[in-house]
């Protein structure tokens, strides 16, 4: 594993209030969990850099505020996004099916036409289920998104999800440029489709 970083990824936190956004970012940024999570007022916003099959990318993660009277700055939130992950909570049927709203707002907001996006199903460690995974499945391929089911609260899928949307911008052309060590774009940048290795999902 080299230490050069491939390039710096913006990825958007988007849903309901309550489903488990900044929950599922500081499950993924700091293996951490909180069972009484504040909410979020605006934006809160961490970095990582992870690992994806060999290259170091560094992920800008956005985590906006579900609550309405919190969202006055929602264009500058997506303002070159390059992913968008989109949270339901399995628990809460009201919050699947504000989903095609959510969705809604990509189209307005996002500055990039081919932004990757992934549905994910949160919560699933709790016993009171009211939508199946293949009721999210289903909405997923239907609207031609990624699709996975997590828990903040025990980790299940949480890197996953993350590394999927990754591996998904890095092999869409025309998406993302590659860094140089001083932050500068390299403008001899080889084909991103070298970087695929898993051409996923749905
Ligand atoms: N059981 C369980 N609870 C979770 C999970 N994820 C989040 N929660 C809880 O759900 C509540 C809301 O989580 P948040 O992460 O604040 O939700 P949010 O989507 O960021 O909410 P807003 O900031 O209002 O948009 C908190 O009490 C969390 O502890 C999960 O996977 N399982």
């Amino acid at each position: 594993m080299g230490d050069d970083l491939l390039t710096t990824l913006k990825i958007l936190i988007i849903g309901e209030s309550g489903v488990g956004k900044s929950s599922l970012m500081l499950r993924f940024t700091e293996d951490e969990f909180d069972s009484e999570q504040a909410l979020t007022i605006g934006v809160d916003f961490k970095t990582k850099i992870i690992n994806v099959d060999g290259v170091n990318v560094k992920l800008a993660i956005w985590d906006t505020a579900g609550q309405e009277r919190f969202r006055t700055l929602t264009p500058s939130y997506y303002r070159d996004a390059q992913g968008a992950i989109l949270v339901y909570d399995t628990t809460k049927k009201s919050t699947f099916q504000k989903l095609d709203s959510w969705l809604n707002e990509l189209d307005i907001y996002g500055t990039r036409p081919n932004m990757a996006k992934m549905v994910v199903g949160n919560k699933i460690d709790q016993p009171n289920r009211q939508i199946s995974r293949d009721d999210g499945f289903r909405f997923a391929k239907k609207h031609r998104t990624m699709f996975i089911e997590t828990s903040a609260m025990t980790s299940e899928g949480v890197k996953d999800a993350f590394e999927e949307i990754v591996r998904k911008i890095i092999e869409t052309d025309g998406l993302w440029e590659r860094r140089n060590v001083d932050g500068n774009v390299d403008l001899n940048q080889k084909s991103a489709a070298s970087y695929c290795q898993m051409c996923s999902l749905i």
